[in-house]
């Protein structure tokens, strides 16, 4: 499969680089970075510090993807929806883990993928998406006398919040309960906030350091408490998910799919 990445220089971007190099049946048909970005023109795999692979980094997707079979894509959500524009014209698969999508941009994506074969989600790994249906199962079993609260902590550069992930377990949660994570969500606490309503599904962001990604989702109830928790350890779980997508949607229709489509969960 020849696959494309996207914002080659970036944390995840590096790591895909390896990943596709090193996969069976993959090889890297092209590197893209914004124009003006200092590593255009370098190869892309001195830029992933795997030695040389004669792909250059570019500013061009077009011709790239049109000669491509997909596009592994962990970007900032105004490029995600430009390459998804992309990704419908040349007919590929794009997988998608940029987080921070707005309402207006997930319909853009929609759109897209009436054409393209788009696989979204907050998070590629294994892990979490078996704990988002753990979540789901424990939400739907408890009533509402179990308080439901999403915490999260990342490194100091991520930019969204609450980062996909928590989002995704929160609408794990809301499924569960049978409720749109829209009406029950709860992001922000300062101040004099009175009680906790019942039914909210709270989010708290913690940033610092290096972390790579800790979620816990807490169902606090009358003197006990259920904590579910997933602790990413190496970024290359998320390339590995990112690679199992792109060969899954390979043989799909057009459409917008998920890692719970990807990996039959
Ligand atoms: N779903 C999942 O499993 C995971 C999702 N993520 C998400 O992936 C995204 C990226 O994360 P991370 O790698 O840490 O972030 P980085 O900032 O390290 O990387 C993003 C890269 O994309 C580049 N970029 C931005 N706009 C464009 C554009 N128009 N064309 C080409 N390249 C562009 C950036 O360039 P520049 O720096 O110049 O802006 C940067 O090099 C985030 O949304 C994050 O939340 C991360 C890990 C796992
Ligand atoms: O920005 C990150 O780093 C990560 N982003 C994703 C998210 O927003 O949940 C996935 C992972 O936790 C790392």
């Amino acid at each position: 499969m020849k696959l494309i990445v996207v914002g080659a220089e970036g944390r995840m971007g590096r790591m895909l680089i390896r990943a596709v190099a090193e996969a069976e049946g993959c090889t890297l048909h092209g590197a893209v970075e914004r124009t003006g970005s200092s590593v255009l023109g370098k190869d892309a795999g001195l830029l992933a510090g795997i030695g040389e692979l004669g792909v250059p980094v570019t500013d061009d997707p077009l011709p790239l993807f049109v000669a491509a079979d997909g596009v592994l894509d962990f970007t900032a959500p105004a490029a995600t929806v430009a390459f998804a524009e992309l990704a419908a014209q040349a007919r590929i698969v794009h997988v998608i883990g940029t987080t921070g999508f707005s309402e207006d941009d997930l319909e853009r994506l929609k759109a897209a993928s009436f054409h393209a074969r788009l696989v979204r989600s907050g998070n590629m790994s294994l892990g979490v998406n078996l704990l988002a249906g753990l979540v789901r199962k424990v939400a739907a079993t408890l009533g509402e006398e179990f308080d439901i609260e999403v915490l999260e902590m990342h490194h100091r550069m991520k930019v969204d919040a609450p980062s996909g992930t928590a989002l995704l377990l929160g609408e794990a949660a809301a499924q569960g309960r049978d409720v749109a994570l829209s009406d029950a969500r709860v992001s922000t606490r300062d101040g004099h906030t009175g009680a906790r309503r019942p039914g909210d599904i709270g989010f708290a962001t913690l940033r610092g350091g290096t972390v790579v990604g800790d979620h816990s989702v807490i169902f606090a109830g009358p003197s006990e408490r259920i904590t579910l928790s997933h602790h990413a350890e190496d970024r290359a779980i998320f390339a590995r998910g990112a690679l199992k997508a792109a060969q899954w949607a390979f043989d799909q229709p057009p459409g917008l799919y998920s890692m719970d489509d990807v990996l039959g969960l």
